[in-house]
């Protein structure tokens, strides 16, 4: 069974339509984040599963049981949802010292003192904050705040857990600190967990399924691996992936048994036939998929070495070519290029290949990019 389920759930602001119906099926114990641009009905999804926002249709089970439903009205009020929350802003109470902040729940739900101090003993513990339960919140650094907040679920120990954008406040530092304790987190406690971010490193870091969604509607349900390697349409090849996907018109033409691509003057054998009539299409190629070759080569893209970026382990590189500037990812550290002009070699693995009118994908790309699990 799943333990949070939408079925065609709607919500309009006014005349405003938020959320065109929306089904949404999420199973027990898994991390799964809602993903995409601003405004594309995020937040407004998790509040509705919060019960922080009515919908104004359809129908949300959560674990089994119905908290809302449009046919006749129900709504069971946020308190009694048995979620956890962690927002942006860490919401504790100014007023309380850490220590409250945690329990306070638990006092309220009238839980056993001994129980109650176990669980504050053992949620200080897991966020290394033991020294400091009887400081007030203004005492703490942002990143300890987010701590407490995270050792108030740890306490609450609710099976299901609401995150929206929880590490927008913190620096880069904090934020991939937290990143990993949240994960641990939800995991440790076999929770099932809804994250809200527009940033897909936290997506494609933390998820087990990420859900990415567009003016209110969801564009693919798939992992990490999927949604990188697979994106069902142009629009989520070209929302994640940092820096971006490299997107080409093209040709596609059919030659005896084979499937070929024209991009540029040059020519690319398709791995795969693609079953459809030849004529124009969108190719879209990562910029860690392209080879780079000193030397001239017949097939590759001429391009110039335009601006060069290390980051560290990578480097990024933008090219100019005569028809478009183009980004390559090399993974290695590079400060100078000694000559800036290169052939591009198109792995044709690697190509994605779209449909101009649909935007969707037509070429399956499942042996794409490298796949690997640690034995
Ligand atoms: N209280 C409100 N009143 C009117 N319109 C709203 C309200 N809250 C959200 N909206 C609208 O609903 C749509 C979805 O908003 P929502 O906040 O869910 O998006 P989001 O994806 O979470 O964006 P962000 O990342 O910017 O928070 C937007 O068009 C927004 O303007």
């Amino acid at each position: 069974m799943n333990e949070v389920s939408l079925k065609g759930i709607t919500k309009y602001y006014g005349s405003h339509l938020a959320i065109p119906p929306l089904d949404l099926e999420i199973p027990k114990g898994k991390f799964v984040t809602l993903l995409g641009p601003s405004g594309c009905g995020k937040t407004t999804t998790l509040r509705i599963i919060a019960g922080l926002e009515q919908p104004s249709g359809g129908e949300l089970t959560l674990a089994g049981k119905t908290v809302y439903s449009g046919r006749d009205s129900s709504f069971v009020p946020p308190e009694k949802r048995g979620l956890g929350f962690i927002f942006q802003s860490y919401a504790l109470w100014p007023n309380m010292k850490v220590d409250k902040n945690i329990t306070l729940a638990l006092h309220q739900a009238k839980r056993p003192k001994d129980e109650i101090d176990a669980r504050l003993a053992e949620a200080l513990k897991k966020v290394q904050l033991e020294q400091y339960g009887s400081r007030f919140p203004s005492e703490l650094s942002g990143g300890q705040q987010q701590r407490v907040a995270v050792a108030r679920l740890i306490a609450a120990r609710n099976s299901i857990l609401l995150m929206d954008e929880p590490l927008s406040n913190l620096d880069a530092v904090l934020r991939t600190e937290m990143r990993t304790e949240l994960k641990r987190l939800s995991r440790d406690l076999g929770a099932t967990t809804v994250y809200v971010t527009h940033d897909q490193v936290e997506a494609l870091t933390m998820s087990d399924i990420i859900v990415v969604m567009k003016d209110g509607v969801i564009q693919q349900i798939g992992s990490p691996y999927e949604i990188y390697h697979e994106p069902a349409n142009l629009f989520v090849a070209e929302f994640i992936g940092d820096p971006r996907i490299n997107v080409f018109d093209g040709i596609l033409e059919q030659r005896g048994d084979r499937s070929i691509l024209k991009l540029h003057g040059i020519e690319v054998v398709l791995e795969q036939v693609i079953a459809r009539e030849g004529g124009p299409v969108i190719c879209a190629i990562r910029p860690e998929h392209f080879n780079l070759h000193e030397a001239a080569m017949t097939n590759g893209l001429a391009a110039e070495v335009d601006v060069i970026q290390p980051t560290g382990s990578q480097t990024i590189l933008s090219l100019s070519t005569k028809e478009t500037p183009i980004t390559a990812l090399i993974p290695r550290f590079v400060e100078t290029w000694p000559n800036r002009k290169v052939w591009l070699e198109f792995v044709a693995r690697n190509m994605m290949v779209f449909d101009p009118k649909t935007g969707k994908l037509i070429t399956a790309t499942a042996t794409a990019g490298t796949r690997s699990n640690a034995a």
